[in-house]
């Protein structure tokens, strides 16, 4: 597909901007240097030491922490920014040049991720400013629920008169629940015309609400003549493929909505199922029969099927009803194909509780974005990217083979038993139907795509290993994006404003973990497959500095066990009367001091240009902590688990709040914020850490009290310590305050008891064992 446009003289379509970086780059070299007089100095102290194994420990956390800062450093050493402008984009491409798109929408779970946010999701992306008659929406339903394809049918009714009212008023939100808050915007200057149809629809999106919101509360009643009749047997995880078009856009006209596809892959108890990624490469199957349509009817030149696919979770609703065009603006800005395989756009969240008491929100990630933006790219964030067909089919840039030289052998082996899908293959991946304007009709492929949407036609083939989303990690979108990078691919982060998707982020506690969690073993296990960025590095073709981000990616479960260490040092010392810092008198207090103060300010700093709370920057460095040490020390456990052939990995659906999208209603932020607590033995490490830390400074401050004269006193303890543990708890506060809570608000009693255990038997061990170390 060559999507690049002649005429260098008009103004370009995207434009790089470059960030100057000087005093943050001095600052970041400052601490690595200070880090590494902290290592010089232990090593050179080590001898004088009383107890060796505080000090060794320090040293270990240490030269870890300098090795992670040195892959922070490269990670944001050159900062730039892509900016995208679709206002020219029509001066510089015909419309009808405009490349057909996908829409890829998956959801898992009709009560953890309620059908109506999903449905305002397919609403905002129907309404998208582009060409209808080049869009098709697939909604991949893994819960094989009646309640979601019933709900799709009913949003495609409602679609029919939301889309053309939102294109004829130019409405910038096109997601009913956000569009109609209680407090709806001014309608003074708008027409009267505006105000009656605002009304009828605010009125017609209330019925879809109800409709949906009953549905969900009945059973449905699958009889052998109604819709729903497919349904009837069918269990969630064994049941045949279910594909149902939902709205063909026949004509072909712009004035209709694009297709609407539902489907369901086959599910069977035997088979694994790959959880989304599994779910992605079927659409890519379907997607490609029903490009068989399109091919017997290329003949008489009326279907193609999409060159670009995007993707988004099912809570991720397009915000921006512009962000196709800046789409367009990337895949053609660039005179290289390569230099776009595909376009990730920023993921934000419109729940986002007040100064992000959870610290999920990645704000602080930016200057890592703009940092790999100057490298090969983006990473793959799951959610909320444009990829080239031809990149998801396995094809590096300027690749010729698959064309015309592979035989049908091999092109079977890698895209499986089925003749349509080789042609198709062939097809995409030479581009050759990238001039193609029309669209392929999906009801005439039904039959054919129920048979590649089976569970066992991938067995043997290439699916999940080198074409398609990658299988072996549950971040199956960072492992599908490094495998794309490691085929010398480059892609591209966009940040148009408005923000182009937002998306519900988790707001309990307990849904934080589990997708902390997920998310801390999944980057781990790309390390163990032979997508490893080392591997990708020496062997493909991933640019040497950006497989270092991936590792600093990779690691973030490894993370936990120094940090751990770290954090429990402070109170094994002052339990034990040991060191593991200088002492205050010493010139070389400085040094750790300095890396706090500096690496605390610096942090600071970078968040306050984003425009953060201080409040807000507090919970982030917090829940940095929390978030360490207590998910992903369990990610970490299950990545070794799995590695060991012990445990398999499971993909825990995050749960989506519906409250948040039941007309807008504000969540009260005062308790929003509050942490929950469930049995969930991932807060066990984080009791323990606070227990440990408490006791030493309880038992610290009796020493003191007993201790007689002033000098003796200071010599009990180090104030560093002492500090350090301080730190600790108040990172910790939280959980302090979940000690004492009531209800859900409390951590449960078998928890405490759990933890003041180990945190006892830790303390016992300490004191009798200190003496040998
Ligand atoms: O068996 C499954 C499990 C999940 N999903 C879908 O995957 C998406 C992401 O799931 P979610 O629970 O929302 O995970 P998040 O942690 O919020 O998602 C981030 O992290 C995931 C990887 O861990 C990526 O897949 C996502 O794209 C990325 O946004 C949702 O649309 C789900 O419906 C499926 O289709 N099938
Ligand atoms: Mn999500």
């Amino acid at each position: 597909m060559d999507m690049t446009t002649q005429g260098s003289t008009s103004p370009p379509l995207q434009e790089k901007i470059v960030i100057n970086n000087k005093i943050p780059r001095a600052i970041e070299l400052t601490i690595l240097s200070l880090l590494v007089f902290l290592l010089v100095y232990r090593v050179v102290t080590f001898k004088d030491q009383d107890h060796y194994f505080p000090w060794l420990l320090a040293l270990l956390c240490e030269s870890w922490f300098t090795f992670n800062w040195i892959l922070v450093i490269n990670a944001k050493w050159f900062q730039s920014m892509t900016k995208t402008y679709p206002e020219r984009l029509l001066d510089r491409v015909n419309e009808s040049e405009f490349p057909a798109v996908d829409i890829f929408v998956t959801t898992a779970d009709p009560i953890l991720e309620p059908s109506i946010i999903t449905m305002n999701t397919v609403l905002s992306l129907l309404a998208v400013d582009y060409p209808a008659k080049k869009l098709a929406l697939y909604l991949s339903d893994d819960a094989c629920s009646p309640l979601i394809f019933y709900s799709l049918t009913e949003t495609t009714k409602f679609a029919k008169i939301w889309v053309p009212f939102c294109k004829k008023y130019n409405v910038q939100v096109r997601a009913p629940f956000r569009y109609f808050t209680p407090n709806p915007p001014s309608m003074d200057d708008e027409s009267l015309d505006f105000q009656q149809e605002w009304k009828k629809l605010k009125n017609e999106y209330g019925i879809l609400y109800k409709k949906i919101e009953i549905a969900a509360q009945r059973t449905f009643v699958c009889d052998r003549d109604s819709d729903f009749a497919v349904f009837a047997d069918a269990h969630r995880s064994n049941h045949p493929t279910i594909i149902k078009v939902v709205s063909e856009n026949k004509e072909g006209t712009p004035s209709e909505l694009p297709h609407v596809i539902y489907i369901s892959r086959e599910k069977n108890p035997k088979h694994h199922h790959r959880y989304k990624a599994g779910a992605m490469n079927v659409l890519c199957a379907v997607l490609n029969l029903n490009f068989i349509t399109g091919e017997q009817a290329r003949v008489s030149g009326v279907m193609t099927n999409a060159p670009l696919m995007l993707n988004v979770d099912c809570d991720m609703y397009a915000n921006n009803p512009q962000v196709f065009l800046h789409a367009m603006c990337m895949f053609f800005g660039f005179k290289n194909e390569d230099d776009c395989g595909f376009v990730q756009f920023h993921q934000a969240f419109y729940n986002g509780l007040k100064d992000d008491p959870f610290g999920i929100q990645l704000v602080h990630l930016f200057y890592m974005e703009n940092g790999i933006t100057s490298m090969q790219g983006a990473f793959y964030g799951g959610s909320n990217c444009f990829h080239r067909r031809k990149v998801i089919y396995g094809s590096s840039p300027n690749d010729a083979i698959k064309t015309g030289n592979t035989d049908n052998e091999c092109l079977h082996k890698m895209f499986g038993k089925s003749i349509e899908m080789r042609e198709s293959a062939v097809q995409a991946l030479s581009g050759s139907n990238a001039k193609m304007e029309n669209r392929g009709i999906p009801s005439s492929s039904v039959e054919a795509a129920i048979q590649v949407a089976g569970c066992s036609y991938e067995y043997g083939t290439d699916w999940g290993k080198q074409i398609g989303w990658m299988y072996g990690s549950t971040a199956e979108d960072i492992l599908t994006g490094i495998s794309i990078h490691g085929r010398g691919w480059k892609s591209v982060y966009c940040v148009p404003d408005p923000a182009p998707f937002l998306g519900c982020a988790p707001v309990t506690y307990p849904a934080v973990l589990i997708q902390q969690k997920r998310w801390a073993a999944g980057l781990l296990e790309v390390f163990f497959t032979n997508k490893n960025p080392l591997l990708l590095a020496i062997n493909g073709k991933l640019r040497f500095r950006l497989a270092l981000v991936y590792m600093w990616l990779c690691f973030w479960a490894v993370r936990s066990i120094p940090e751990i260490c770290y954090a429990v040092l402070p109170a094994y010392c002052i339990i034990t009367n040991s060191r593991f810092l200088p002492e205050i008198s010493e010139p070389a207090f400085l040094i750790p001091m300095g890396i706090f103060v500096i690496h605390t300010l610096y942090g600071f700093w970078e968040v306050k240009r984003l425009g953060v709370s201080v409040r807000m920057w507090w919970n982030i460095q917090r829940m940095g902590r929390v978030n360490t040490m207590t998910a992903w020390l369990f990610g970490y456990w299950n990545v070794i688990l799995k590695v060991l052939g012990l445990s398999q990995m499971v993909f825990e659906v995050t749960p989506k709040d519906q409250s948040s999208s039941s007309n807008g209603d504000d969540i009260d932020d005062a308790n929003a914020a509050r942490f929950t607590y469930d049995g969930s033995p991932m807060i066990v490490p984080g009791v323990v850490i606070l227990l440990v830390n408490l006791t030493a400074l309880v038992s610290g401050l009796w020493g003191l009290v007993n201790v007689g004269s002033r000098e003796n006193r200071m010599a009990v303890f180090g104030l560093g310590e002492v500090f350090c543990s301080v730190y600790v708890t108040l990172c910790f506060l939280e959980y302090l305050k979940g000690l004492f809570g009531n209800g859900k608000y409390g951590i449960p009693f078998g928890t405490i008891w759990k933890s003041g255990g180990s945190a006892l038997l830790f303390v016992q061990l300490w004191r009798r064992s200190s003496q040998w170390f």
